[in-house]
C-alpha cells in the first residue's frame, strides 16, 4: 500500500468522520462507511447503550470487530482537535458601552486532553466557555466543536456532543441526586434502565452521597460533584467546566481533577476547564493564560515552568504579565507554544500505568497523524512507575520498557482480519488492558486490544524505549480519538429530531411538575391566592357604608315636624349624635368627629305648615325657616355621598307622613319620575356587580404574569436554563413546557376564583358558565405568556417584579375594571379596547349579564380572538428574544 492510502471503516454506525474530524466522506481523507447492514449482536441499534461497563466494554470491541477497512488514497485519519477556536472575537453591549471580553483568541483543544483556560476574573474565561457550548455567537472569527460550528445543524454541540457545568451549580434544590441525573439522561433520551446504570456508576465515580439525597441539603463540593455528574451522564465527547472548583476546599478540588484525569485517560473525553486558581491546572494537558480578553500564552504546563525557569504557573503567570510588552518573549512563546502543540502530535512516549509501582505499564508512541509518512507505535511496558511520574504524566526512568513499534494507519495495506489480530495478539502476548493512570481507579470502559485493533495495526516490533515526552503519547491519543468517536457516533445514532422533541419536552414537564410538587405550599399558594383576593374584593368592596356619625343641631323648640324628619333618618347608615349648639357642630366635623352637620331652623314646622297651606303665597323668608342645611365633609366623598342620599330619603318619609297625616295624597311628595322595573339586571346593582367580572378577568391575568416571569428569571439566574439549552433543549420546547406547567396552575387558580364568586358571594349569572370558564382560563394564560415575554427581556428579579407591577396598575385602569372605557378620552378608549383586557372584560360581562355566547355574539367573540391574539403575539416575541438571546 502507498503512504498514500487511508483506511475506510465501514461500520454499521453513521460517519464518524464527519462527527469527529468535521469533514465530509466526500472531502474527508479517511472515510467511515456506514453499514447498517453489518450484523452486531452485543448493540442494541437504537439504545446503543450498555447494560453495564463490562458489557460497555464488549460491546465497543464487538463494534469495531465488525469494522472493515478499506484503502483509499491520502493520509490524514485522525482528527486531532476536539475544538478548535480561530481568531475569535466577542464583545459584550453596543457602543460607548462596549466590553470587549475576547480578542482575537485563537486556541486549539486536542482530542482526550484536559485543557485549562486560566486567568483572573473577567478575563474573558467564562465568554470562550459560552462560545464553545454555543450559547453565545462571536462577533468574528470561528468556534468549531468536532468541526462543526455549536448550534449548526449537523453540529451535536448544544446537544448530546458536550456535557456542559455552568458557574453556577445549575441544579434543582428540590430534586434528589437521582431526580437530578435522571432528568439529564431524559433530557438525551437515554433509556431509563441505562440512566439507572450511569447513575450508579457516577455515584460510586464521583463518590457521590446516597442517590436519594436532595440536591439542596448538599454540601457546597457535594453539590459540585453532583453537577459534574449531571454533565457526564450522557457520556459526552466533550465536558465543559466553568469554574467548577471555585470555592472549594483543596481536598476537593484535588479529587476533582483527579476525576477529571480518569476521565480523559480512562475513558477519553476531552475536558475544558476555566479556572482562576492558576497552581491547581497543573494537572491539565495544556493551559491558556488569559487577560483582559487576550490569549497571553499557551502550552504544557510543565514546559512552561521549565521555559520560565519559574518554579510553578502562578509565577509564570506573574512573569506574563509583567512581560507583556517583551517582545522578544512573545516571539519566544509562540515558538514554545507551537512546540508544544507539537509535541501532541509527533512521536511521543507515554506511560499509562496502574497505582501499583511493580505492574506493568504500557508506552505507546506513534507519528503525528497529520503528517504524511510512516508512522510507528511503541508500546513500552514499563515494569515500574512512581506515583509522581502518573501525576506530572512522567514516564517512569525505571520504566523497563517494551515498545511495540507498529506501521501507521496511513501504511495500513491491507484490511487486518479479526483473526489475524487476535493470532497477533496471542503470540505476542501484547495487549493489555489499559489501566487507569488515576492511582486508585481501575480503568472499565475501554480495553487496549480493542484500540489496537481499531487502529489496524498490521506489524509491530518490540523495541526499548526511552520515555522522552511529558505531555501523552499518540497511541493514548489515538485511543481517545477512537473513545470520542464511539461516544459522539453513539449520540449520533440516537439522533431522532422528532423522538428527541419528545423526550425533551417529557423531561422539561417532569422538571416542572416535580419542581411544584416539592414546592406544594408555594404552588397551592399561588393557585389559590386569587381565590383569597377574591373573597376580600367581595367582603371589602361594594358595600353600603353603616354608622356614619352625623352632627344634629335642632333650633326647633318644641321640636314637631323636626322630630319625624330625625327618626326618618336610617340610623343603620347614619349615626345621629345631637350637638347644642350650631357651633358644636360644625367643630366636630372640622375635628373629624361627624362626616357633616344637620342644622334644623327654629321656626321650622311652622314655616313647612305654611309652605303647605299657602303654596303660591309662600316667601322667601318661609322657604328659607322651612329648609334644613345639610354641611358636608366632601373631604370624604364617599360619606358626603351615602349622607346626602340618606337625607333625602329621610325628608321625603317625612314629607308622605304630613300629608298622610293631613288627610293628603303622600304620593304627592314624590318626584314626577317613575323608576321602572329594569330590562336587564336588577333594581339595586351593586358596584360589586360592575366591578366583580373585571376584577376576576384581572386576577387571572395577573396572578399568572409574576409566577411565569419569576420563575423563567430565576432558573436562568441559577444556570438552569443555559444548562437545559446546552444539553440540546431548544428555547421554544422550553417556553411550551413552562406554559403547560403553568396552565394547570391557570386552571386551578379560575376554579377556585369562580366557585368562590359565583357560589359563594353568588353574582348574578344568567350566562354559561363554561364560556366565562374558557374566556378567563385564556386570560390566565395570555397573562403567563406576558410573564414569559418579560422574562425573555428581563435579567434580574427586581426588574422582573418591577416590569410586573408596573404594568398591572395602567392594564387595570384601561381595563375599565373601575370605571367604564367609554368615559375616558376618546383616544385613550380607542386604545384601551385594543391594548388591554378592555374587550375580553365586556364580552364577560356580556356572557354574565346578558347571556350572551361567543358562537352568536360578535362582541363576545371579539374578547376571546383579543385574547388569543395577544397570547400568540407574547409567546411569539418572547420565542424570538429567547432565540436571540441563545444565539
Ligand atoms: N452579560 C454581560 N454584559 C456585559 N458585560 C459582560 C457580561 N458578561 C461578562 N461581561 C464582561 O465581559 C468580561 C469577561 O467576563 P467573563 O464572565 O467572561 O470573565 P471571567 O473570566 O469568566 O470572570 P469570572 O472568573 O469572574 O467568571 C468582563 O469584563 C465582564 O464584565
Amino acid at each position: 500500500m502507498d503512504s498514500k492510502s487511508v483506511p475506510i471503516i465501514r461500520s454499521h454506525e453513521l460517519s464518524l468522520n464527519r462527527l469527529v474530524n468535521g469533514i465530509d466522506c466526500a472531502s474527508s481523507d479517511s472515510v467511515v462507511y456506514c453499514d447498517p447492514l453489518l450484523p452486531n449482536p452485543n448493540v442494541d441499534p437504537l439504545s446503543m447503550e450498555p447494560m453495564s461497563p463490562h458489557v460497555e466494554v464488549m460491546n465497543h470491541v464487538s463494534h469495531y470487530r465488525s469494522s472493515t477497512i478499506i484503502k483509499k488514497k491520502s493520509a490524514n485519519a485522525i482528527p486531532q482537535y476536539a475544538c478548535t477556536v480561530t481568531n475569535v472575537k466577542f464583545s459584550y453591549g453596543r457602543g460607548k458601552r462596549t466590553t470587549n471580553a475576547l480578542n482575537n483568541i485563537t486556541i486549539k483543544v486536542p482530542v482526550g486532553s484536559i485543557y485549562g483556560i486560566l486567568g483572573p476574573s473577567g478575563c474573558g474565561k467564562s465568554t470562550l466557555v459560552h462560545c464553545l457550548v454555543g450559547s453565545l455567537k462571536p462577533r468574528r472569527g470561528i468556534v468549531k466543536v468536532f468541526g462543526e460550528v455549536p448550534g449548526s445543524h449537523r453540529a451535536l454541540v448544544p446537544g448530546p456532543g458536550v456535557g456542559y457545568m455552568p458557574q453556577e451549580i445549575g441544579l434543582f434544590n428540590e430534586f434528589t441526586i437521582q431526580e437530578t441525573l435522571f432528568f439529564f439522561g431524559r433530557l438525551y433520551r437515554l433509556p431509563s434502565d441505562t440512566i439507572n446504570g450511569r447513575i450508579a456508576f457516577l455515584i460510586s465515580f464521583l463518590e457521590l452521597p446516597d442517590k436519594s439525597a436532595m440536591v439542596g441539603r448538599l454540601s457546597g463540593g457535594q453539590a459540585r460533584r453532583v453537577s459534574l455528574a449531571a454533565a457526564l451522564v450522557h457520556k459526552p465527547p466533550l465536558l465543559v467546566l466553568d469554574e467548577p472548583t471555585v470555592g472549594i476546599d483543596p481536598v476537593l478540588r484535588q479529587s476533582i481533577w483527579s476525576h477529571l484525569r480518569s476521565l480523559t485517560d480512562d475513558h477519553g473525553i476531552t475536558v475544558i476547564i476555566t479556572t482562576h486558581y492558576i497552581e491547581e491546572a497543573r494537572l491539565a494537558n495544556l493551559v491558556a493564560f488569559m487577560r483582559h480578553g487576550t490569549l497571553m500564552e499557551e502550552g504544557n504546563p510543565e514546559s512552561l515552568i521549565r521555559r520560565f525557569h519559574l518554579n510553578n504557573l502562578e509565577e509564570v503567570f506573574l512573569a506574563l504579565c509583567n512581560n507583556k510588552q517583551d517582545e522578544n518573549m512573545t516571539t519566544l512563546n509562540k515558538l514554545d507554544t507551537l512546540k508544544d502543540h507539537k509535541e501532541l502530535n509527533k512521536p511521543l512516549l507515554l506511560q499509562v500505568g496502574s497505582s501499583n509501582k511493580s505492574a506493568s505499564s504500557e508506552t505507546a508512541m506513534v507519528a503525528g497523524d497529520d503528517e504524511d509518512e510512516l508512522l510507528s507505535v511503541s508500546i513500552q511496558r514499563s515494569q515500574h512507575s512512581t506515583e509522581d511520574d502518573l501525576a506530572s504524566n512522567r514516564p517512569s526512568k525505571q520504566s523497563e520498557a517494551t515498545a511495540i513499534s507498529m506501521s501507521s494507519l496511513a501504511t495500513t495495506t491491507n484490511a487486518v482480519s479479526d483473526q489475524n489480530i487476535a493470532a497477533e495478539q496471542e503470540a505476542n502476548g501484547t495487549f493489555k488492558t489499559l489501566e487507569s493512570s488515576s492511582p486508585s481507579k481501575p480503568s472499565v470502559m475501554f480495553a487496549d486490544s480493542s484500540i489496537i485493533r481499531d487502529h489496524h495495526v498490521n506489524s509491530r516490533e518490540i523495541s526499548q524505549s526511552s520515555p522522552t515526552s511529558p505531555i501523552f503519547s499518540n497511541t493514548l491519543q489515538h485511543r481517545k480519538i477512537q473513545d470520542a468517536q464511539q461516544l459522539a457516533n453513539r449520540l449520533m445514532m440516537k439522533r431522532n429530531k422528532i423522538l428527541d422533541h419528545f423526550a425533551r419536552s417529557s423531561a422539561l414537564l417532569t422538571k416542572n411538575f416535580i419542581r411544584m410538587w416539592r414546592n406544594l405550599p408555594v404552588m397551592l399558594f399561588t393557585a389559590f391566592i386569587p381565590g383569597l383576593q377574591c373573597c376580600l374584593f367581595f367582603l371589602c368592596l361594594g358595600r353600603n357604608p353603616y354608622d356614619i356619625p352625623v352632627s344634629v343641631y335642632n333650633a326647633e323648640v318644641p321640636p314637631q315636624f323636626s322630630n319625624v324628619f330625625i327618626q326618618s333618618i336610617d340610623n343603620r347608615t347614619i349615626d345621629i349624635q345631637m350637638v347644642n349648639t350650631y357651633k358644636e357642630g360644625y367643630d366636630s366635623v372640622l375635628l373629624g368627629n361627624s362626616k357633616a352637620l344637620i342644622s334644623i331652623p327654629a321656626n321650622f314646622s311652622k314655616a313647612m305648615m305654611e309652605k303647605s297651606v299657602d303654596a303660591i303665597a309662600t316667601d322667601d323668608e318661609v322657604i328659607r325657616m322651612s329648609t334644613i342645611d345639610l354641611y358636608l365633609d366632601m373631604s370624604s366623598q364617599f360619606h358626603a355621598n351615602s349622607i346626602r342620599a340618606k337625607i333625602y330619603d329621610a325628608y321625603l318619609n317625612m314629607a308622605r307622613q304630613l300629608l298622610s297625616e293631613n288627610g293628603y295624597n303622600q304620593k304627592l311628595a314624590d318626584p314626577p319620575i317613575h323608576i321602572a322595573e329594569p330590562i336587564l339586571g336588577n333594581r339595586d346593582p351593586t358596584v360589586t356587580e360592575f366591578m366583580a367580572p373585571g376584577f376576576i378577568l384581572s386576577l387571572a391575568f395577573f396572578a399568572s404574569i409574576a409566577t411565569a416571569a419569576l420563575t423563567l428569571v430565576l432558573e436562568r439566574k441559577d444556570g438552569l436554563l443555559e444548562r437545559s439549552l446546552v444539553s440540546g433543549v431548544n428555547p421554544n420546547e422550553y417556553i411550551l413546557s413552562h406554559v403547560i406547567t403553568q396552565t394547570v396552575v391557570v386552571i386551578l387558580q379560575t376554579f377556585s376564583v369562580l366557585f368562590i364568586a359565583f357560589y359563594i358571594f353568588e353574582i348574578p349569572n344568567v350566562g354559561s358558565v363554561f364560556w366565562i370558564s374558557v374566556l378567563i382560563v385564556m386570560q390566565g394564560v395570555c397573562g403567563m405568556s406576558y410573564g414569559v415575554l418579560i422574562s425573555a427581556i428581563a435579567k434580574e428579579e427586581s426588574f422582573t417584579l418591577a416590569a410586573c407591577m408596573g404594568s398591572m396598575f395602567p392594564q387595570f385602569l384601561l381595563s375599565g375594571v373601575v370605571w367604564p372605557v367609554d368615559t375616558m378620552p376618546k383616544p385613550l378608549a380607542l386604545f384601551a379596547n385594543f391594548f388591554s383586557q378592555a374587550k375580553s372584560l365586556e364580552a364577560v360581562r356580556y356572557m354574565l349579564y346578558r347571556g350572551w355566547d361567543p358562537l352568536h355574539h360578535f362582541d363576545v367573540s371579539l374578547g376571546f380572538i383579543i385574547t388569543t391574539s395577544w397570547t400568540i403575539v407574547f409567546l411569539f416575541i418572547a420565542t424570538i428574544l429567547f432565540n436571540v438571546h441563545k444565539s
